[in-house]
């Protein structure tokens, strides 16, 4: 049975309709393109009626074409006439013709929601609003559910300098909040500081303040836009503006951190509007990347494994005997439960190829540990040696994660053990030679049915976690990590059960 939730389910929220009236931004980060992402990224469905065209992109604006204002007229009634909407969001309205357009048709329609970034000049310093239209903006405010200006916009609104403290901001919000009658959420980010905090304030004076670390980066353009269209969409879902503010800075604050990796333009790049649904459904993971970040990201441990006296000393043949057969005996006591973990794995596989596969390993693992005792340990099937410290607590993680974990994270335990093993063992058969010591050992390392095993492993592994929810992705990275550092531990313990040390498991 699929584990998906219906979209139609009973119990979930109606989607917001949110309508967008703004200007355009071709570069996709402000203005109305900014406003659809928003909205769909904050769970809405995202209309648009465009107020005037920008040729912009992400180093400033060259011009702006201004449609006629009736044309704007005929796009908002096309929409009303026909959709309901829940929230509208206001951005980018050039001028005093506009306003009146959008003025008259708020006074029609009266949307439950509205929102009005009083967008006026862009960080680049171009006019996004014609400075004598200013007198009409204001007079739109009192139509207006919440106001969300920058700190020049917040200043020319209530014709004062700008703010240069959260204190003064914080004053000129009250006053525009008292005289409009309309709640503001006041944005310090243009103010200095490591933090910013933004700040509701309605018109009784009460303060809601909210902060978050600045994020450093270069990717600020539309940050405007995109928080008012995500709060206009949230207001509607929480149906009160604190908690779809602080939900819409969390995930602009997400959005921002990835807004880098966009790679969009030279100048102040967008924000990722998508970043966290696209982590959400794993869009951007393919199992090949997993598995190069997985490996990446046990670097440090891999590194010590090899420059482990253990492995140097089996490498150049100096090892001696009795470590020697002490370390083959705990990876015969090793491999009689790592094959019950695998075999775990195949009877809660998902597939019959994938079960054939753990069941084959499980198998070959017992075949191992067999050949071995008869072979390598001279003689009995039964061990003679106890299991040591770091061999109990590696067998002991991997039998914890069967009984507590899901299949993935089995698997994803089960995965150092082949990997490691055979990158390290690739590596320490390049030694052989004719007259070293563990020639016959060396050579084991080599084989190529393992190597073609742990391919499969890696395939297998890295395409479940690819394909899983970032919480179980997470539990799994954190099983194979600890195998992984167990897989150290488990080469450096021959020589390290001398001078008394034991396992260093991480927690
Ligand atoms: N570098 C940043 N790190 C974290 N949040 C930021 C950053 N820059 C802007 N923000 C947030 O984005 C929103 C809009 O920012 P602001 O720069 O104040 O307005 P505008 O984009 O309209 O000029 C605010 O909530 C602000 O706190
Ligand atoms: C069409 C359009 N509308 C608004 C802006 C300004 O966007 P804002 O979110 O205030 O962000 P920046 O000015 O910081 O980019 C715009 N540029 N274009």
């Amino acid at each position: 049975m699929s584990d998906a939730v219906s979209a139609t389910e009973p119990g979930l929220a109606p989607v917001p309709r949110v309508l967008s009236i703004a200007g355009t931004d071709p570069t996709g980060g402000a203005g109305v393109q900014a406003d659809l992402k928003s909205v769909a990224a904050s769970g809405g469905y995202g209309m648009a009626a465009v107020t005037a065209l920008v040729a912009q992109n992400t180093c400033g604006v060259r011009s702006v074409h201004r449609p006629p204002p009736d044309f704007l007229r005929e796009q908002l009634v096309a929409v009303s006439d026909d959709v309901q909407i829940d929230a509208v969001k206001i951005g980018m309205l050039f001028d005093a013709e506009i306003i009146a357009v959008v003025r008259a048709w708020l006074a029609e329609h009266r949307p439950p929601v509205v929102v009005l970034d009083p967008v006026m000049v862009a960080t680049s310093g171009d006019h996004l609003l014609q400075p004598e239209a200013e007198d009409a903006l204001r007079d739109l405010l009192p139509l207006v559910d919440l106001i969300t200006p920058n700190v020049p916009e917040l200043a020319a609104l209530v014709s004062e300098p700008a703010a240069v403290t959260w204190d003064g901001l914080l004053d000129q919000a009250r006053r525009l909040s008292r005289s409009t009658g309309v709640t503001v959420l006041a944005k310090g980010g243009h103010l200095d500081g490591d933090e910013i905090w933004d700040a509701l304030v309605d018109a009784s004076g009460a303060v809601t303040e909210l902060s978050t670390p600045r994020v450093e980066t270069r990717a600020t353009h539309g940050t405007g836009c995109s928080l008012s269209s995500a709060v206009a969409t949230l207001r509607v879902t929480h149906g009160a503006w604190q908690p779809a503010v602080t939900e819409a800075k969390r995930w602009l604050t997400t959005a921002l951190r990835a807004g880098e990796e966009l790679h969009v333009g030279q100048g102040h790049g967008p924000v990722s509007h998508l970043a966290e649904t696209w982590a959400r459904a794993g869009t951007r993971l393919t199992p090949a990347r997993l598995a190069e970040h997985w490996w990446a990201q046990i670097a440090d441990v891999r590194a010590e494994i090899d420059a482990l006296p253990f492995v140097r000393a089996l490498a150049d043949g100096s090892l001696g005997d009795d470590d020697f057969s002490w370390y083959l005996a705990q990876d015969a006591l090793y491999l009689g439960d790592y094959a019950r973990v695998l075999a775990e794995a195949s009877r809660r596989a998902p597939t019959v190829s994938e079960q054939t596969f753990w069941a084959g390993c499980a198998q070959q693992a017992l075949v191992t540990e067999l050949e071995l005792h008869r072979g390598w340990l001279g003689g009995s099937d039964e061990p003679e040696t106890l299991p040591g410290p770091v061999t109990t607590a590696y067998v002991d993680h991997l039998l914890a994660t069967t009984a507590r974990g899901g299949y993935a994270e089995v698997v994803a335990a089960a995965l150092p053990c082949f990997w490691i093993y055979a990158d390290v063992g690739a590596r320490l058969a390049e030694h052989r030679t004719d007259d070293h010591p563990y020639a016959a050992w060396l050579t084991t390392y080599a084989d190529e049915d393992f190597a073609e095993a742990t391919a499969r492993a890696v395939d297998l592994v890295s395409t479940l976690a690819a394909g899983s929810t970032p919480q179980v992705r997470e539990r799994m990275f954190a099983a194979f990590r600890a195998s992984a550092v167990l897989e150290r531990d488990f080469f450096a313990a021959p020589l390290q059960r001398h001078d008394g040390s034991g396992p260093t498991v991480e927690g």
